[in-house]
Parts: structure tokens; C-alpha cells; sequence
């Protein structure tokens, strides 16, 4: 089976923290793979190992590969090329979509790694790279606010056209840091849908970290969990059982197990990740 990304040996220290310890993992095409764990656990730093925002520890034998690239070797990154970058999605909480811009141009950013340079750079997009963006705000279900100013949309809008951008970019691995963070439990949802649909139709790797444990165990089949920087559990998301569970977040504070909570109201550690 090809491994998507391929992670070896990754350690990472902030100062005297250690943050990763003895990272390692694949992750082969067409898996929907969660990374979870506590607060402070590591799961957004080791996403932006794979998607070469963070290096590891220079003295480490860290390895990250991605798409048959290398990502960083033994604490050095080494530079995506156009086409790399072409082939990898991100979705933030944050959005990452140019506010003034409209959700059509926005999506159509998704599309300028394919395009010639020299077209890239005037920006000019032909009508068929328009129909590209329109079906993929039609699969997002957003088509008709295709020509809104990005920055009139709700959090869940904005990612469903981070959604869309990566779809027309033709991504063949996303890497989403706690899409679902900022939003209300139904938008949540419904952008989890979206993805899981994309995962289910297209065969897109998805690589996506939650807060909630109820979130991931309804849509990923992996996870990969994470405790105090090091790797506790991966397998099928159904061998987290709850006794496993309550020993990952054990040392987790009571806001924390309130927002595993599917409805945040919270009665015991256990039937709250039930
Ligand atoms: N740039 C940084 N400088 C110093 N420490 C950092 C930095 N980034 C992360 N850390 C520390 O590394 C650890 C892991 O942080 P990370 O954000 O990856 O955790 P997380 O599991 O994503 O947490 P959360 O679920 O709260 O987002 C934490 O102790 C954090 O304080």
C-alpha cells in the first residue's frame, strides 16, 4: 500500500519541553486519519511538522516524508516544490481565506499551482476553471454565495470554501488543524460530512485533528493519539474504547472533558467520551 505521509523517529523540544517524542507512523491513500489527544498533547505541532511550518530537533534522526517527498530530514526542511505544494490541502481554524476577496476567487486560488506561471500571475481565470470552482462550491453546498465577499460568510461558509479551494486544487492529501474548532455543533457537522464524503468519493487522504472524541469517533476510521507529546494509541478508532479513553485525557481538566461532551454538558469522564 503507498504511504501518503510517513513519519520516523520525530522528536521536537520547545526550550527544555519536549514536545514530540519518538514520533512514528504512516498514513497510506485514501484513509481518513484523526489525530487526537489532550491539550498541549502535540497534535497541532506535529501537523505542522508534516506540512514543513515546524522543524524537528536538529540532532534528531527525524524523518518526515509526504507524497514520496521528503518533508524534513533529521531537523532540516527541505523545500516543497510548486508541484508538491499543488498536491497537498490545508484547512485551519483560522480560515486562511482572503477576507476582501470573493468566495469564487478564493476557491480559484486553489486552482493557481496547476495553472501556467505566467497566467498565475495576472490572475485572469479562464471559464472553465470557473466551472471547476462552481461544482466545487456546489459539492460544499455554497454555490450561490459564490460572488459574496469572503469575509461576509459564517465560520462554517468559510470552511466549506477551504473546503472547495482544496477541491479545485485537486489535493491528494489534506491536512486539516481543528477545522471544526470555532464552529457551532451543526456546522461542525455538516463540514465533517463534507469531508468524510470527499474521503468516501474521491479517495482524498485526510488527516484532520479534533477536539472531540465524539466527532472522531463518528467520521475517521484511524486515530492516532497522542499523550504528553508521545505516540499512546493508533489503530481503528473503535479500539479506543472508553476505558483507553479516560486513560488518554485522565490528567485533563474539567473544561477540557466538558468539550468531549457531544452536547457539552458533562456527567462522568467515562460517559463523557461515551
Ligand atoms: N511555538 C511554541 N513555543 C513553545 N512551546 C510551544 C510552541 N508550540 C507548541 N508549544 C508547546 O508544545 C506542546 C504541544 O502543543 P500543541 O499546540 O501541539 O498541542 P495540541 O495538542 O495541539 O493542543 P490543543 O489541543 O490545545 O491545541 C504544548 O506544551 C505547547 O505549549
Amino acid at each position: 500500500m503507498t504511504a501518503i505521509v510517513s513519519v520516523e523517529r520525530l522528536d521536537k523540544s520547545f526550550g527544555p519541553h519536549a514536545a514530540l517524542r519518538e514520533i512514528g507512523f504512516e498514513i497510506h491513500a485514501g484513509e481518513l486519519v484523526t489525530l487526537i489527544g489532550p491539550s498541549g498533547s502535540g497534535k497541532s505541532t506535529l501537523l505542522r511538522h508534516l506540512i514543513g511550518l515546524t522543524r524537528a530537533d536538529r540532532r534528531s534522526h527525524s524523518h518526515v516524508r509526504v507524497l514520496d517527498r521528503d518533508v524534513q530530514h533529521g531537523g532540516r526542511l527541505l523545500g516543497a516544490s510548486r508541484e508538491q505544494r499543488r498536491r497537498c490541502g490545508y484547512i485551519f481554524q483560522q480560515f486562511n481565506l482572503a477576507g476582501r476577496l470573493s468566495v469564487m476567487t478564493n476557491v480559484l486560488i486553489g486552482h493557481l499551482g496547476a495553472m501556467p506561471r505566467w497566467r498565475a500571475l495576472t490572475g485572469r481565470f479562464t471559464q472553465q476553471e470557473r466551472d471547476l470552482a462552481l461544482r466545487a462550491l456546489e459539492r460544499v453546498g455554497i454555490v450561490g454565495l459564490a460572488h459574496q465577499r469572503a469575509n461576509t460568510l459564517s465560520g462554517g461558509q468559510m470552511q466549506r470554501v477551504a473546503i472547495a479551494r482544496a477541491l479545485v486544487q485537486e489535493a491528494e492529501v489534506i491536512f486539516a488543524d481543528e477545522p471544526i474548532a470555532s464552529l457551532d455543533p451543526r456546522s461542525a457537522r455538516e463540514v465533517m460530512e463534507i469531508l468524510q464524503r470527499i474521503n468516501r468519493e474521491d479517495g482524498r487522504t485526510i488527516v484532520v485533528t479534533l477536539h472531540q472524541v465524539d466527532v472522531a469517533r463518528r467520521y475517521c476510521r484511524r486515530a492516532i493519539a497522542l499523550k504528553q507529546g508521545r505516540l499512546y494509541y493508533d489503530g481503528p478508532i473503535a479500539g479506543l474504547t472508553d476505558v483507553r479513553l479516560q486513560a488518554l485525557y485522565e490528567n485533563a481538566g474539567l473544561d477540557e472533558l466538558e468539550s468531549r461532551q457531544p452536547d457539552h454538558r458533562i456527567a462522568t469522564p467515562l460517559h463523557a467520551v461515551g
